[in-house]
């Protein structure tokens, strides 16, 4: 278990967190989602006690990271990629932290087994692809056998093999029970891979629940229908304009509706004698309620203009 009270961070006149109260619960994968520069890597690092809140606190297992007795076997972290020194090979690089952490040897092969690399441990770290590397930073983080598990943006430049093992891996960490909290610019991993959502923007928490409900509270239900171009489905636009509803036109047999149940818009074209070709609910994704829960909260607006402007 994870838990932030009133965790702040201020940077002189900047505050890069300010007051994020949160738990995060075991046996999930909580997903940490926010633009450049919202505080995600300075809360991270508050919780593993390498900077000090400027007010509240962040509790690993009920304890400030600076109160633990030992800290590897509460709490694993993917922070720096590529944390391995290059010469070293993977076995000796991991038996050092387990030597230095009193945590007994024999957790070093079993963690090169679990992320798949017990055949290249006398191969030296400077030798692995990126998908091995990022493999030996996560058995590094499992060496102390947590209970909590923090990764910086762990998929960052996998290949698609490599994102499917981080995705299945993380999962099985959770079904043992295991509190895993992982940040990530990329939306739609996240929307795969976690199980609750925790979204920041300037420090400030602005969505924390199940993925389905982070989905459903920042986006608004579209209705799409499809009807005869000729008159008819400019006849229902003005009908559901006429009701309060938002109608845009994509496309000239198609509009897109929004603030009508998809009920209403039947029954109203059924009303205006409109034969439609399609009538369906549009399933928001993780994305477009992200840009808009995110959409007052970015540190330059130019960066998200030049982001969406390719989509
Ligand atoms: N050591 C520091 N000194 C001054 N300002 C800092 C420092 N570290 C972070 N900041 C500022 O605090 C804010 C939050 O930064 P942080 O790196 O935590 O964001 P982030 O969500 O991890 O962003 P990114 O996704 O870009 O890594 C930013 O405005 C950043 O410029």
């Amino acid at each position: 278990m994870l838990t932030l009270r009133g965790l702040t961070k201020k940077y002189g006149a900047k505050t890069a967190v300010d007051d994020l109260s949160l738990e995060v619960v075991p046996g999930r994968i909580t997903g940490f989602l926010g633009p450049n520069g919202a505080g995600k890597s300075t809360t991270m690092r508050m919780i593993m006690g390498l900077d000090r809140p400027t007010r509240g606190t962040a509790l690993v297992g009920g304890k400030p990271y600076a109160e633990l007795t030992h800290p590897l076997r509460v709490v694993g972290a993917l922070l720096d990629a590529r944390a391995a020194h290059p010469r070293r090979t993977a076995h000796a690089h991991l038996l050092a932290m387990a030597r230095s952490n009193g945590i007994p040897a024999r957790r070093v092969p079993e963690v090169l087994d679990a992320v798949g690399l017990g055949e290249v441990a006398g191969s030296r770290a400077g030798s692995f692809s990126l998908g091995m590397a990022q493999r030996l930073d996560i058995a590094a983080a499992l060496l102390g056998d947590p209970e909590v598990l923090l990764l910086d943006e762990p998929v960052n430049g996998l290949d698609p093999d490599g994102v499917l093992w981080v995705r299945s891996f993380l999962r099985s960490l959770a079904a043992e029970g295991r509190t895993v909290f992982l940040s990530s610019h990329l939306m739609s991993e996240m929307e795969l891979t976690a199980d609750r959502l925790v979204v920041i923007g300037r420090g400030r928490l602005l969505a924390d629940g199940p993925v389905a409900d982070v989905v459903a509270a920042g986006t608004r239900r579209t209705v799409r229908v499809r009807g005869p171009e000729h008159g008819g489905i400019a006849l229902l636009a003005d009908r559901l304009t006429a009701q309060g509803a938002e109608v845009t036109r994509p496309a000239p047999d198609e509009l897109s509706v929004s603030g009508v149940p998809l009920e209403r818009v039947g029954d109203l074209a059924h009303e205006a004698r409109v034969h439609l070709y399609e009538l369906r609910a549009v399933q928001a994704s993780l994305e477009e309620a992200y840009m808009r829960l995110t959409s007052q909260s970015v540190e330059y607006a130019q960066r998200r203009t030049d982001e969406t402007a390719g989509v």
